[in-house]
């Protein structure tokens, strides 16, 4: 366990690097994100958040620069050491759930952990708190496509905390939903975050959500500059 649970410095991506259509997305992000962090990724749109949040995740390579997970130098990792740090140290959300639609929302939450060497008792038990917590225990048996946008939402939720991840990273995770289901959703994963102790990445163009973070963070013309709230998060 470390403190630190995301640090990236001089993070550069370009894409069709070396072509004449190439697109300079990232010039340089330094970033250091700290279990308990809440924090807010907000940027216009095409200004890279998914391109970081996918790097941070380790799902993409930046081409220049560090990255660090839960305190481990990710720099360069192998695919198997990548795949490895996904399972057990990163949770995602998406702006859309990308839910399993032929498994029920407990399923959704059980496999990850399957996945990762939990027996199904405890997976089991551990879907069935994690949906409790979020209001949702009695939808357990549905198929997302019987769930409502932020009941599916709730449960993408839980299935990235499924493995207990240090770090959090959420790409415009209640972006699909009217403010007051958006507002809810955002209100529980704020609080879990916190009790956990994890830190969080939230990407999101809803400023009063971001406002709720513990920092802001802008991401302007390839660099992120720091744009704290007064106040601090609220749940
Ligand atoms: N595979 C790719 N090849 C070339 N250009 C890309 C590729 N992926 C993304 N881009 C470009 O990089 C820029 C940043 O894309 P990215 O998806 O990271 O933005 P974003 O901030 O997440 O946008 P949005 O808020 O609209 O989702 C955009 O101009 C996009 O067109």
């Amino acid at each position: 366990m470390n403190d630190i649970v995301l640090s990236l410095h001089g993070i550069e991506k370009t894409y069709a690097k070396g072509r004449a259509d190439a697109v300079p997305v990232l010039r340089g992000i330094d970033l250091t994100l700290r279990a308990g962090e809440v924090v807010a990724l907000v940027a216009p749109s095409g200004a890279g958040k998914s391109t970081l949040l996918h790097i941070a995740g380790l799902l993409d390579s930046a081409d220049t620069g560090k990255i660090g997970i839960d305190g481990t130098d990710m720099t360069g990792a192998n695919d198997r050491r990548r795949t490895a740090a996904r399972r057990t140290s990163i949770g995602f959300v998406y702006q859309f759930h990308h839910l399993l639609p032929e498994f029920s929302a407990a399923e959704n939450i059980i496999l990850p952990q399957l996945a990762n060497g939990t027996s199904e008792k405890d997976a089991a038990a551990r879907a069935a708190s994690l949906l409790d917590r979020v209001g949702i225990a009695h939808r357990a048996s549905h198929r997302p496509a019987a769930l409502s946008g932020g009941e599916q939402q709730r449960v993408a939720f839980c299935r990235a905390m499924a493995n207990s991840p240090r770090l959090l990273l959420a790409d415009e995770p209640t972006g699909n939903l009217d403010p007051a289901t958006s507002d809810q959703v955002f209100s529980t994963l704020i609080a879990l975050a916190r009790e956990t102790g994890l830190g969080a990445l939230i990407a999101t163009h809803n400023l009063d959500l971001a406002a709720r973070m513990d920092r802001i963070l802008r991401l302007d013309a390839g660099r992120l500059i720091e744009a704290t709230p007064q106040g601090g998060a609220q749940p």
